[in-house]
């Protein structure tokens, strides 16, 4: 097994046609469909036309699905269920598919009788032996009589056919409090067949929950390595299968979602070692090596005088490109006035940034092995290498020596860096995603660049509700917030509610604050209110409230005492702000809390601005 289980995908969880499917799937490298009625029903092709296209794109049939309500009815029904099944076998012989799966029955006719059931299913199975096919029986979370994959497990084994075995879905299992544990001692060959999905722990029904917001492995909260571990206990060697129902995969453009999937099954097979297929390891990262804003003749003085006010210098010019570098201490920030992306005329965005890492070149062997897009590296003669990938929402993520060695590229301004307004480094990136490509992104973090999943928030702002998932490194040097609207945004929110931002480390913020109004930096004005509120919330000092409040700094403070304390500046050219912030004594989050008061002040003052 040392080249892995085959890799299949359920044609429920990619959008289009049958042919749209088929095509995305093989491109992104799968073997394997699950094909499910309603797709081969809408289909313009015969079953056996079917089978062709699959052959001639190197997919197999795994699987025919679902077929629903069979067991434990009434004899008559039994009849009628049986003549249903043969119509199925005849359409799997065509499609070349030899095993089928039985979802336990949701419907008011069956019976809670596990004997009727298992002799009905051993029935089933007889007929489906004859054709050289077989049953998985899988028991659906919200199944009538069998919704846990330990009773399905009993019915399989009383049926005692050869033909008959069970379906394991991650998700059915997962979303139960059944103990999984036990499926290590299922009787070897008999899981016929493992289903993959992630999710949420959400608590609301089970059938919603699994119809609407299954994810790819890696992408909720389940443990799908100890999942597939279990069943490989069990002898299991078929086939992993993603079958996720997500209402925003089944709109996307299928490649994508495809390559999403694909990316989540071989993250999770590195996890399955040393039975899975192994990725280059993750090298560890140093720190934000560098951000770079593209700009033009519009917002670009607005961020340079903006970083002139957080105490940077202007001090290089690169070689040959309309590109700045602006210091300080460890802040790098980069004006590219000539992005090759496209964004709104008199915007700033951020375009591309960049992460130290201790070997780059496994950095990117590793990226390419999680099927990460590379960025084309166009550079000068004499210019240093740097390489990058691209992220889902096209922002180019640059890995670079820590060495800083990409400076060189620029000739020195002579413009000093000091003395600077105490700004040590960057603390981490805030980087509002589409909204179809959240999920998307968390996963292409964590598993391309190994930065673990944290924590996720939700907050209530002003343009609706909001989404936040915190992935880190270890030792914290690199930090991304990632956001989102938790729906689909509508048209009336400005541009202030899908920002993005880089936030830079003082050691005293207060001596920061002190040092930018000096130099004339713009800062948001935080409203009374939020100080009034602040002081009732956390019983702070009057005199602390007082020094927060002369300077608009946030404050935020965890359950162990940890402490942030952070300011924002408003939003520059349409799209980005800065944030300075100070941590103390271990606080890990990023003041999610201030999000909504931050949103309501950068409205206000574009529109006093205006
Ligand atoms: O939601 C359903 O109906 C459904 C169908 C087939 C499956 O394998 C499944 O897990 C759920
Ligand atoms: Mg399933």
């Amino acid at each position: 097994m040392s080249e892995g289980l085959r890799r299949s995908i359920a044609t429920v969880c990619l959008s289009g046609t049958l042919d749209d499917k088929l095509t995305a799937a093989a491109a992104a490298g799968f073997e394997g469909i699950e094909l499910f009625e309603n797709d081969l029903v809408v289909a313009p092709w015969s079953a056996k036309e079917i089978r062709t296209r699959c052959a001639d794109l190197g997919l197999s049939i795994d699987l025919y699905q679902p077929f629903r309500d069979f067991e434990a009815v009434p004899p008559e029904r039994l009849r009628a269920n049986l003549a249903r099944a043969e119509q199925k076998f005849a359409v799997m012989a065509d499609l070349g598919a030899d095993t089928i799966l039985v979802c336990s029955s949701v419907s008011g006719e069956a019976v809670d009788d596990d004997d009727l059931a298992a002799e009905q299913l051993a029935a089933l199975a007889e007929r489906a032996a004859a054709h050289g096919m077989r049953i998985a029986y899988e028991a659906l979370a919200w199944g009538r009589h069998v919704s846990t994959w330990d009773h399905s497990w009993r019915i399989v084994e009383r049926a005692g056919h050869p033909a008959l075995g069970l379906c394991l879905d991650s998700f059915h299992v997962l979303s139960r409090e059944v103990d999984p544990a036990g499926i290590a001692a299922i009787t070897p060959g008999k899981v016929f067949f493992v289903q993959l999905a992630d999710a949420p722990y959400l608590r609301m029904d089970v059938l919603q929950w699994s119809r609407h917001h299954r994810l790819f492995p890696g992408q909720g909260s389940f443990d799908l390595a100890g999942f597939v571990r279990l069943a490989l206990a069990a002898g299991y060697d078929g086939p992993l299968s993603l079958e996720v129902f997500n209402d925003v995969f089944r709109q996307s453009d299928p490649a994508r979602t495809a390559v999403d999937a694909m990316r989540s099954l071989i993250a999770l097979e590195h996890r399955l070692a040393p039975v899975g297929r192994r990725l280059p390891g993750a090298p560890s990262l140093a720190r934000h090596a560098f951000t770079e804003f593209g700009v033009d003749g519009h917002s670009g003085p607005q961020l340079r005088e903006a970083l002139r006010g957080l105490g940077f210098a202007h001090t290089g010019q690169h070689r040959t490109k309309p590109v700045e570098l602006w210091e300080q201490q460890n802040c790098k920030i980069v004006l590219n006035s000539a992005v090759t992306r496209p964004q709104a005329a008199g915007t700033a965005t951020i375009s591309a940034f960049a992460i130290a890492s201790e070997d780059p070149q496994r950095s990117l062997h590793r990226a390419e092995a999680l099927l990460a897009p590379a960025h084309p590296n166009v550079r000068g003669p004499g210019e240093t290498e740097l390489a990058a990938i691209i992220a889902p929402d096209g922002t180019s993520v640059f890995v670079t020596r820590p060495d800083d060695g990409w400076r060189a590229d620029f000739l020195p301004t002579g413009e000093a860096t000091e003395p600077g307004a105490g700004l040590i480094g960057t603390d981490h990136l805030g980087l509002a995603q589409p909204f179809d490509n959240f999920d998307e992104a968390g996963l292409f973090y964590h598993s391309v660049l190994d930065l673990d999943h944290l924590a996720d928030e939700e907050y209530a702002a002003p343009f609706g509700l909001m989404r936040s998932r915190n992935v880190a490194n270890a030792d914290r040097s690199v930090r991304l917030a990632l956001t989102v609207a938790l729906l689909r945004r509508g048209e009336w929110a400005p541009a202030v509610a899908d920002p993005q931002h880089v936030a830079f480390t003082t050691a005293d913020i207060v001596a920061t604050a002190e040092a930018m109004t000096a130099l004339g930096a713009t800062m948001l004005p935080v409203p009374d209110n939020y100080y009034a509120d602040l002081a009732a919330r956390f019983a702070l000092p009057e005199s602390t409230v007082a020094t927060l409040s002369r300077h608009g700094i946030l404050y935020d403070r965890d359950t162990r005492g940890g402490e942030l304390l952070h300011l924002y500046t408003p939003v520059f050219g349409g799209r980005v702000f800065f944030e300075i912030v100070e941590r103390r004594g271990g606080y890990d989050r990023f003041g999610e809390a201030n999000a909504p008061v931050r949103m309501a002040a950068q409205r206000h003052r574009r529109l006093t601005d205006q």
